[in-house]
């Protein structure tokens, strides 16, 4: 399978979110990466769910949302409603992970659990089999344009093996610190989704930039 691309909405220019939303929609991006961040689970605030909604209208591919908040069960419905194609949660934000992930599905969403940096995968043991997806972050999440974390690389790669050897077809994204480089090296491991938020937002040339993402 082709890797996906997608770009990530927080490092947009959100005075102009329509233009880059269109520029999305223009562009090889396979779906748009949504940050929504609460101030509690990650130390900053991005955007919220009115957010969601008013580029559901607009935006021709799947919407890839990516909660950074405590207790993302509560809002299983919101997201849903907002035309959510994927809705990640952190492991570490869940203490009944089971039941969340039936939730999103019962909700009409692919279901998608993330890892912080430091969390080992193999806490995925007897989850991975319930899910659509994992999302790695290879930086510590709150932040665009942080430094691309080395360890990811390995990690990408052991994932890979324990979702083959469990002959799954679970699909691993990576996020944080993407470029044409850790890119490269994240799909020789493993990866299926790459997520760039500044790589593609501040580029001359954003379209081209996903293009070059996607030749990769
Ligand atoms: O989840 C995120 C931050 O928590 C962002 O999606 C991620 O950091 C992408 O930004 P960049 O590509 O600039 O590193």
């Amino acid at each position: 399978m082709k890797h996906k691309i997608a770009p990530s909405l927080l490092a947009a220019d959100f005075l102009n979110l329509q233009k880059e939303v269109e520029m999305i929609n223009n562009s090889e991006a396979d779906w748009l990466h949504m940050d929504i961040m609460d101030g509690v689970f990650v130390p900053n605030i991005s955007f919220g769910f009115p957010v969601l909604d008013a580029v559901k209208p607009i935006l021709k591919k799947p919407m890839d949302v990516h909660l950074m908040i405590v207790e993302p069960q509560k809002f299983v419905k919101e997201v849903a409603e907002a035309g959510a194609y994927m809705m990640n949660v952190h492991y570490e934000a869940c203490t009944h992970l089971h039941r969340t992930i039936g939730a999103i599905k019962e909700a009409g969403m692919k279901a998608g659990v993330t890892l912080n940096p430091h969390t080992p995968i193999s806490l995925l043991e007897d989850i991975i089999q319930d899910l659509d997806m994992v999302l790695l972050m290879s930086v510590n999440p709150g932040f665009g344009g942080q430094r691309f974390i080395e360890h990811s690389v390995n990690k990408t790669a052991r994932l890979k093996e324990m979702i083959r050897a469990k002959g799954l077809d679970t699909l691993i994204e990576v996020d944080g610190g993407v470029n044409l480089e850790t890119g490269k090296r994240l799909l020789e491991a493993g990866a299926d989704v790459l997520v760039a938020g500044s790589f593609v937002f501040s580029s001359p040339d954003p379209i081209r930039t996903i293009k070059e993402l996607k030749e990769m």
